[in-house]
């Protein structure tokens, strides 16, 4: 395992600070046949090395559209504007081989559901073992030595053995810890986990969180992580982003979030979570009246307006703006304000 732990991870206050994802004005719209939809609209984010960035909201909010354009893994028919930097490197726009250098080397995406990312027809080893000789150049025995490797560094006991395995002899649990060994196998900055455990056992997802939470620690890999389990971002994020609509509507730390949450439609979100602890006593989810809409271009209005119990007369003839403070909020009528 000694070989795949950096010299000094970045998960201090000091490497959190360095940005390695710079996101800003981010858009993303896509031609259908009902017309024109914007999915993302103006959004920027930041994560520092080592940092958890969280991505939250209900769903159809953009948090996979955002995530999937920050890998460049968005289908043809997505317009995208705006700005995506890695490591001061923009890939809005980078030509084919730049992208293909950095997308699973530099950043790397885990997907939902593992079995559609897995080839039924080769062993784990050997998928592995593709990425290291694909990106690095790594030989045959070098690949498998380090498969084995990246198998460990994710809980798979007896690795020796489970390195020839073919992925439906392993359980869900495991099939994703091997899709996490092949997105870190060349240890990017930045790990994109895209709802990492939906499709898991309660049980199995523990695992899971703590297998990212150990790579952050031991790799300093910075995570952006998208889900909508108020549990999961209470687990293991560092900051919150809150999606509504396209948008971002609120941003702070993780603590000062979920402590002090000031767009109603967080507090919707909070009060629809048991984990987050407002309704720790019972099991049944709140749910936020009505549906989040599909926009063919933003309003100028607050998208949330019409299901938000605190809109005033101002929500309705214009949209606010994400403030740049640390507590970012873009709403017109704060929850606590007034
Ligand atoms: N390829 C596509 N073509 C057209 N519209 C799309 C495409 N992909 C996503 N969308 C639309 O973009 C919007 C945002 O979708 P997105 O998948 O990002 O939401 P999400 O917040 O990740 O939801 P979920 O939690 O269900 O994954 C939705 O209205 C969705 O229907």
């Amino acid at each position: 395992m000694s070989a795949t732990v950096r010299p000094s991870p970045d998960s201090t206050q000091a490497g959190r600070d360095r940005r390695v994802l710079e996101v800003r004005d981010l858009s993303v719209a896509f031609r259908t046949e009902d017309g024109q939809l914007s999915a993302v609209d103006r959004v920027s984010l930041e994560v520092g090395a080592g940092e958890v960035l969280a991505i939250v909201g209900e769903s159809g909010c953009g948090k996979s559209v955002t995530a999937m354009s920050l890998a460049g893994l968005l289908p043809r028919s997505a317009h995208v504007d705006g700005s995506v930097r890695l490591d001061g490197v923009e890939l809005i726009g980078a030509d084919k081989r730049t992208l293909r250098s950095i997308r699973g080397r530099e950043i790397a995406y885990i997907f939902q559901e593992p079995m559609t990312s897995l080839n039924p027809v080769f062993t784990v080893g050997s998928q592995i073992g593709e990425v290291l000789r694909t990106h690095l150049g790594s030989s045959r025995s070098a690949a498998r030595a380090r498969s084995i490797e990246l198998l460990k560094l994710v809980g798979i006991p007896s690795a020796e053995r489970r390195v020839d395995d073919y992925p439906h002899q392993l359980s869900g649990g495991m099939r994703q810890r091997v899709m996490i060994a092949m997105a870190v196998a060349c240890d990017p900055k930045v790990l994109i986990a895209d709802e990492p455990t939906t499709a898991l056992d309660v049980t199995i997802q523990a695992g899971i969180l703590d297998v990212l939470r150990g790579l952050r620690e031991r790799l300093g890999t910075s995570i952006v992580l998208i889900t909508h389990d108020l549990g999961v971002v209470a687990d293991l994020a560092d900051r919150v982003a809150v999606m509504y609509a396209g948008r971002v509507v609120e941003t702070a730390e993780v603590h000062e979030l979920f402590a002090h949450p000031q767009h109603p439609y967080t507090t919707g979100l909070l009060g629809a979570s048991p984990a987050a602890g407002r309704h720790a006593d019972t099991e049944r989810l709140d749910e936020i009246p009505g549906l989040v809409p599909v926009l063919s271009e933003q309003p100028d209005a607050c998208t949330f307006a019409d299901r938000c119990g605190q809109a005033v007369d101002a929500c309705t003839t214009s949209q606010p703006q994400l403030t740049s403070s640390k507590h970012g909020l873009a709403c017109w009528n704060p929850v606590g304000v007034s």
